[in-house]
């Protein structure tokens, strides 16, 4: 993995920014079985807590994408050795992590990825020095106040130009108090799982308390929390609070599992065009919320089948039928941009809630769905928190993505029953996917 992401402008295009990729049609039923690269969640979390480990730590399967090597850069950038080493998979080596002393000056480029800009701070604050946080256009406009509040309530001493948002330094110095904190994280389940993973390195740990409307995602809170018990850390949670112990983390082998919330596009596939697409890997029990891809479709009219070795091999077969569907996808929010576009398929109106934090991902992705798909000739309504999506015939068109991976390949399953549908900037896939385009044409071949 190249060292260029901390101090190269933030750049993924393999594609001149604004060039149209022609969606493929569906000509058939698409049959596919395959593996997915590993979750973003997953290897963000284990770099981190691998650069904070007492021992030296191999991150077995990461994800190769902007994202992690977004994370790499900044971890590089602090001092943290972060080497490739070869893998049982020869296309994706594994990561050698070697804890070192945190130390600026630095500057970190968090692109446009939530998990670089929300959880590398804390990981600053523990260092000496000064470190200089910035990104995208639109990681400005991301919201990370109520995380440098609470920082700064835990002892961090933060230089943000009393804007709440990037750019900002961190003026480290070496240790963080830590302890009792409160912050209103109903913009981004990022605020909690951030101050979680560095907390034990906090001198008093330290202790959350959640204040404001319901924190969304619970399972990446729940991914935050598992992991870091199985790295030694002791945490216990309740009702919007959450207590880290302080202590080692003492992480020396993290294996990363496929991305299931990148699943969604390809099992759309199947249940679009009543084909069947089999993911491999797919955890028999996990944290992830992809894993709610299975409950959502079949719903949505497709049926779900396990198999293989441990039941690990997961099938979507498409039946032809094609639901809308109500629901409250707060815990899920990632998944909305492929249910909306299945939704706009269906034969039946969608009403998807719980959302409004939505409008402060990668883009407003409220707005993006409902202009790209009644840009297409869709009835797609905008609420406050959510969407509600009255299926039409649609036509092609362009699809824009707003500089939105899961806005790109909304627009590929969209293609997949549209003829003539252009997605806009489908090299903004790579935010998490090494080669969507590449997965998609060996999907439908
Ligand atoms: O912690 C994580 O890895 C993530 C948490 C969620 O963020 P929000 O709670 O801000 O939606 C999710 O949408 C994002 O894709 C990844
Ligand atoms: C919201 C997302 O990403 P991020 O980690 O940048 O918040 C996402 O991947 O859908």
């Amino acid at each position: 993995m190249p060292d260029s992401a901390s101090t190269q402008p933030a750049t993924t295009a393999t594609a001149p920014a604004g060039e149209h990729w022609p969606a493929p049609a569906a000509q058939r039923p698409v049959r596919a079985r395959i593996p997915l690269p590993g979750s973003k969640s997953v290897t963000n979390r284990a770099l981190v807590l691998a650069a904070l480990s007492a021992t030296p730590c191999v991150v077995r399967r990461p994800l190769v994408s902007r994202d992690s090597e977004l994370m790499v850069g900044a971890l590089r950038a602090l001092g943290v050795g972060v080497a490739e080493v070869p893998s049982e998979d020869p296309s994706v080596p594994d990561l050698s992590v070697t804890p070192a002393a945190l130390r600026g000056p630095a500057d970190v480029n968090v692109g446009n990825a939530g998990t670089v800009m929300r959880f590398v701070p804390p990981l600053a604050a523990l260092a000496t020095g000064d470190v200089r946080f910035d990104g995208d256009p639109r990681a400005r406009e991301r919201p990370i106040d109520e995380l440098v509040g609470a920082l700064r309530a835990l002892g961090a001493d933060i230089d943000d130009g009393g804007r709440g948002a990037l750019p900002l330094t961190i003026r480290g110095t070496g240790a963080v108090r830590g302890g009792e904190v409160t912050l209103d994280a109903s913009g981004s389940s990022q605020f909690v799982s951030a101050l979680l993973l560095s907390g034990a390195r906090f001198t008093e740990g330290v202790h959350i308390r959640h204040e404001g409307p319901p924190v969304p995602s619970q399972p990446h809170l729940d991914m935050t929390v598992e992991m870091l018990r199985a790295v030694g850390v002791a945490v216990t949670t309740g009702e919007n609070w959450w207590k880290v112990e302080p202590g080692p983390v003492s992480a020396s082998e993290l294996t990363v599992e496929p991305d299931l919330s990148n699943a969604a596009p390809f099992l759309a596939a199947a249940l679009v065009s009543k084909g069947e697409v089999t993911v491999q890997g797919w955890p028999v029990r996990t944290t992830q919320a992809g894993d709610a891809l299975r409950e959502l479709f079949t719903r949505m009219g497709g049926e779900v089948l396990r198999s293989g070795a441990d039941d690990t091999d997961l099938t979507l077969r498409g039946t032809g039928a094609i639901h809308g569907i109500t629901a409250d996808l707060r815990d899920v929010g990632e998944l909305t941009p492929t249910i909306a576009a299945v939704a706009a398929l269906a034969d039946s109106p969608s009403r998807l809630t719980g959302i409004a934090h939505l409008r402060r991902h990668e883009t407003d992705r409220i707005a993006a769905l409902a202009t790209e798909i009644n840009r297409l000739g869709g009835d797609v309504e905008e609420l406050p928190d959510g969407l509600v999506i009255r299926p039409r015939p649609l036509h092609g068109g362009v699809f824009h993505s707003y500089d939105d991976h899961r806005m790109a390949t909304s627009g590929a399953v969209i293609g997949l029953a549209v003829p003539g549908v252009e997605v806009e900037n489908i090299a903004t896939t790579r935010k998490t996917l090494p080669d969507f385009p590449g997965l998609w044409s060996e999907v439908l071949a």
